[in-house]
């Protein structure tokens, strides 16, 4: 492969320009002085980020590619400079068997121009033989769709996920040093994303709000009512109380709701303060073999588990004001939220990443009235540019966003080599032109979905340039495959 050099880069957190060299897929080097390839890119003097990283898109494939499908996903992700992406296991088949899992795999092999990982699909059918069939492919996570189960069955669940985590621990077979391909799967810590609303909850209000109808009509504003912040708030205090009677690590996506946030920054406090117990009993055990194995055992991860968040762009920049002006199209689960209720920017720096939540649907699928249009809005090419704005504005720095769209998700779902620009790191990069300024145009746009809250907003500051693998596949909104 040749050596690509990107000439006159930009990096956060450093000061002056540096020229990277780019060979094998692979970071390889990184210096002010003049660097020799085959190929020089100039970047003139712009930022170069490492490929934003989304742990959260629907890209529909297989069985509903009407909607999306990887090849159009993939695009839009190259084009709003995510190199990888985490797809989410509600296609059609579900990801909820092994089967159906490498089936995916292949798909997405064939079809993706960027990076891609699978969370897994779980619900009240799958078996503990299943799981534990899934989890040695390595999935991102364990998906739990908390909105869709009653809380015996999603406890349930947990409980037949930490069986196979139990399982796999203990596992003989694949404690083995030769065992390589499986010890990837057993090493990385399984992990449980779930999309936090309390079933009941919601059948509730939804009820209430379909009454109001015969008072004055329903408008897509009572949506917001019918799934309540309550409902987020009861279900992620209930996710959490299950990871840690099962001891498992919990991702709570797209979270929504100001106190929901509040319970597990409290929440991982707590952990902290147990974890820095723990380690001064083991040090104090130390000349003490049988006490140091019985704290050893006590341990056993309980309340060592470590309960991540991540939001969404919608999340951040929308209340439910929304409604009253794109109507169902700004339907999303969850939904946009009351004023005082909601996260705002403000909240970023103590919410781990941003995922973008990408949920495409025809048009026709989001016009079917307030209770029948799908929820859902695709993000990918928004996001960057949303956040960039905002830089500009002087409300967040390239800091927080290299962390949030990078750095974090990488560390979060075992993506090693990825989220930092750094030698031996993937040659993953965007990079942005943070003057540029435009309006979001749906013409511009890869994804199938031809709607957006944010159609014709401004913004300042794009993804010019998208680098995967060491190989140039985006260049100013055009992308070469
Ligand atoms: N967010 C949504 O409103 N919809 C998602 C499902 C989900 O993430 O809950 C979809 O698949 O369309
Ligand atoms: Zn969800
Ligand atoms: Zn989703």
């Amino acid at each position: 492969m040749s050596e690509i050099i990107l000439k006159n880069s930009k990096i956060v957190n450093k000061k002056g320009e540096y020229n990277i060299k780019l060979l094998d897929g692979k970071i390889a080097e990184i210096s002010k002085e003049k660097l020799y390839g085959d190929e020089e890119i100039d970047i003139d003097g712009n930022i170069v980020l490492p490929g934003l990283i989304d742990p959260h898109v629907h890209f529909r494939d297989p069985g509903l590619t009407y909607k999306e499908s990887f090849k159009t996903g993939s695009m839009a992700a190259a084009n709003g400079g995510f190199t990888t992406v985490i797809d989410m296991p509600n296609t059609l088949p579900p990801t909820n068997t092994a089967k159906d899992f490498k089936e995916k795999e292949k798909i997405a092999k064939n079809k993706s121009v960027v990076n891609f990982k699978l969370h897994a699909g779980v619900n009240k059918k799958s078996t503990v033989k299943e799981i534990e069939k899934i989890a040695k492919l390595n999935p991102a996570s364990f998906k739990i769709f908390m909105d869709l189960e009653k809380d015996e069955i999603l406890d349930k669940i947990f409980n037949n996920i930490s069986i196979v985590k139990n399982n796999l621990l203990t596992s003989p077979e694949l404690n083995k040093e030769s065992n390589k391909e499986l010890n990837k799967g057993l090493n990385k810590k399984i992990i449980i994303t779930s999309h936090c609303e309390n079933k009941s909850i919601i059948e509730e209000s939804t009820k209430k709000q379909k009454q109001v109808f015969c008072i004055r009509g329903n408008t897509a504003l009572d949506y917001s009512y019918a799934r309540p912040s309550s409902s987020e708030i009861a279900s992620v205090r209930y996710a959490i109380e299950l990871a840690k009677k099962y001891s498992i690590d919990l991702h709570i996506c797209h979270i929504s709701v100001l106190n929901a946030l509040k319970i597990v920054k409290e929440e991982n406090n707590l952990i902290n303060k147990k974890i820095k117990k723990n380690n001064i009993n083991n040090i104090n055990n130390k000349t003490n073999k049988d006490n140091k194995d019985k704290n050893n055992k006590n341990n056993c991860n309980c309340g060592e588990i470590l309960i991540s968040t991540e939001v969404t762009p919608h999340h951040l920049f929308l209340d439910n004001f929304t409604f009253k002006k794109y109507e169902t199209v700004a339907k999303t689960n969850p939904p946009l939220r009351p004023l005082g209720e909601n996260l705002t920017v403000d909240n970023l720096k103590e919410i781990n990443m941003i995922g973008t939540d990408h949920a495409p649907h025809t048009l026709e699928e989001k016009k079917k009235g307030v209770w029948n249009s799908a929820p859902g809005i695709p993000n990918l090419e928004t996001c960057l540019s949303l956040l960039l704005t905002e830089v500009n504005k002087g409300k967040i720095d390239l800091n927080l966003i290299q962390k949030v769209m990078c750095e974090n998700s990488a560390k979060r779902f075992g993506l090693d080599k990825k989220g930092e620009i750094r030698v031996g790191k993937d040659a993953d990069i965007v990079v942005i032109d943070l003057k540029k300024e435009g309006k979001f145009n749906l013409d511009e746009f890869y994804t199938k979905a031809h709607y957006s809250p944010f159609e014709n907003q401004k913004y300042v500051g794009k993804a010019i340039k998208t680098f995967v693998n060491g190989k140039l596949i985006m260049e100013n909104g055009e992308i070469y495959n």
